[in-house]
């Protein structure tokens, strides 16, 4: 396709940076639409076809890590997959551009761009994907990766050790509860390393019995055993090249315990009925929820096997402990439901909000994720309210919690306001921003409010 045929879209917080794009654009395109806002991204996809998106990496001032740009991203190449996404990003370095290419951008551009330069890629981008891009290096169909979100300092660290250690051929082993998003690190290792255009081949190795162990990590010829009717090639081979994820490792028996520790240390594996010695080359990630390292003490995980897994070891923290995230993902799960389900994006009043930060998330993102997609489907406001999400009791395991009761000497509604307020801006060290964001108020709305209650 030419430029001048061309419908763009440009999505960009800042005003100016949409004014100059629209006037660079509109003699030079067909089309050209431009919006402020991310969230309206898919309904104008779904609205109106266009062959490029010029997308801004970062839309809150201060953050610089790109991780909603890249949100957006995965969700342009879920709905619109033959859309060319161009990235713009004040902060570009390499590791983001290998991020966001290997993520399924067409192309990267850093800000303030050169107009020649901008065109130029804008028509790169809109060849046909046989044509001309830059060759070399394995190509990956561009899947929609699911990015990791959470700005906490925790989930700031996680990726800055992903992204260390992602290129490297060190063994991984990913600690944390059930639900912290130990399979989702595991693929982000995977998507980010030089075996990424081969295999990602995961094992839920608790659910094999130790008779199946074998014949599924290492494979069977046929008639190695009764059910054997072919040969089959087992987990290990199949990710030949690419990356073996063994999940819930912690729970297998000291048996197959030592079955994987001889594959490991051979690098090769034997399929049962056979003699003969299949080389395999894989990169091995592991995770499990059990504390391995208790285990190992108590004798019931040997420890040289342990050193084989943990070259690298990362470990999740749980939701209650990175409070920041509580929100941001809500809002993630939020949109994605909402959008999943053809239904107006919710807002959060403030008690939700506060109630959502309160609870203990045992579940941990996968609790949280699977609240917002019944509040999202059940809810009958715009506005998500407490009633929206009623959680199990954890210490019970089955009652919904219950309804705190009224208290008796309530304070007055303006009082009530006045300390919500105060508080959220406290917890947040006066970050009016993040205050606003808590208390699922726009920036203008809390300073009304400031200006009201005289704070
Ligand atoms: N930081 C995150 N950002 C976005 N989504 C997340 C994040 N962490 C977890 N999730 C989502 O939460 C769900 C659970 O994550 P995942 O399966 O990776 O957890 P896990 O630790 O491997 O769980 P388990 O121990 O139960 O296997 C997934 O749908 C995943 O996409």
């Amino acid at each position: 396709m030419i430029l001048k045929h061309a419908r763009i879209l440009v999505v960009d917080d800042e005003p100016d940076v949409l004014f100059a794009l629209r006037l660079l654009l509109k003699t030079e395109v067909r089309e050209v639409v431009t919006e402020r806002n991310p969230e309206l991204l898919l309904s104008l996809l779904r609205q109106q076809p266009f062959d490029a998106v010029l997308l801004d990496m970062n839309y809150r001032s201060g953050q610089a890590t790109g991780n909603e740009g890249f949100y957006w991203l995965g969700r342009i190449r879920e709905q619109a997959p033959s859309t060319a996404v161009i990235l713009l990003t004040a902060y570009g370095d390499v590791r983001t551009a290998v991020r966001a290419l290997k993520g399924g951008a067409t192309d990267f551009l850093l800000k303030p761009w050169h107009n020649e330069q901008l065109l130029q890629t804008l028509a790169a981008a809109l060849q046909p994907k046989t044509g001309s891009k830059s060759g070399g290096g394995p190509k990956k169909p561009a899947g929609p990766a699911t990015a990791l979100l959470g700005e906490s300092a925790a989930m700031q660290e996680v990726r800055a050790i992903i992204e260390k250690v992602a290129p490297t051929e060190a063994n991984v082993l990913l600690l944390g509860e059930n639900g912290t998003g130990k399979e989702l690190v595991a693929k982000a290792l995977h998507e980010q390393s030089r075996r990424a255009a081969r295999p990602f081949v995961a094992a839920d190795v608790a659910a094999l019995s130790e008779g199946l162990f074998e014949s599924e990590l290492f494979g069977h010829t046929k008639g190695a055993f009764t059910d054997a009717q072919a040969s089959r090639v087992g987990r290990f081979e199949a990710a030949t090249g690419g990356t073996l994820f063994l999940d819930e490792i912690g729970n297998i028996g000291l048996a197959q315990q030592a079955k994987l520790l001889t594959a490991l240390q051979n690098r090769q594996v034997v399929p049962v009925g056979s003699n003969t010695p299949v080389p395999v080359d894989i990169r091995l990630l592991s995770a499990t929820n059990a504390p391995l390292h208790a285990l190992v003490a108590r004798g019931a995980f040997r420890q040289d096997l342990m050193y084989r897994l943990n070259t690298v070891e990362i470990t999740l923290p749980p939701l209650r402990e990175r409070d920041d995230d509580v929100q941001l993902l809500a809002r993630h799960f939020a949109q994605v439901y909402a959008t999943r389900n053809r239904q107006p994006v919710p807002e959060f009043s403030a008690a939700a909000l506060r109630k959502l930060r309160e609870h203990p998330w045992p579940g941990n993102v996968r609790e949280l994720q699977h609240a917002m997609e019944r509040a999202v489907i059940l809810g009958t406001s715009p506005v998500l309210l407490p009633a929206d999400f009623s959680f199990r009791n954890p210490e019970s395991g089955a009652a919904p919690a219950p309804v705190a009761p009224m208290a008796v000497n309530p304070l007055p509604l303006l009082e009530v306001e006045k300390n919500t307020i105060q508080q959220a801006i406290a917890r947040h060290q006066g970050n009016l921003t993040k205050a606003a964001r808590e208390l699922g108020l726009t920036r203008t709305a809390l300073y009304r409010r400031l200006d009201k209650h005289d704070i």
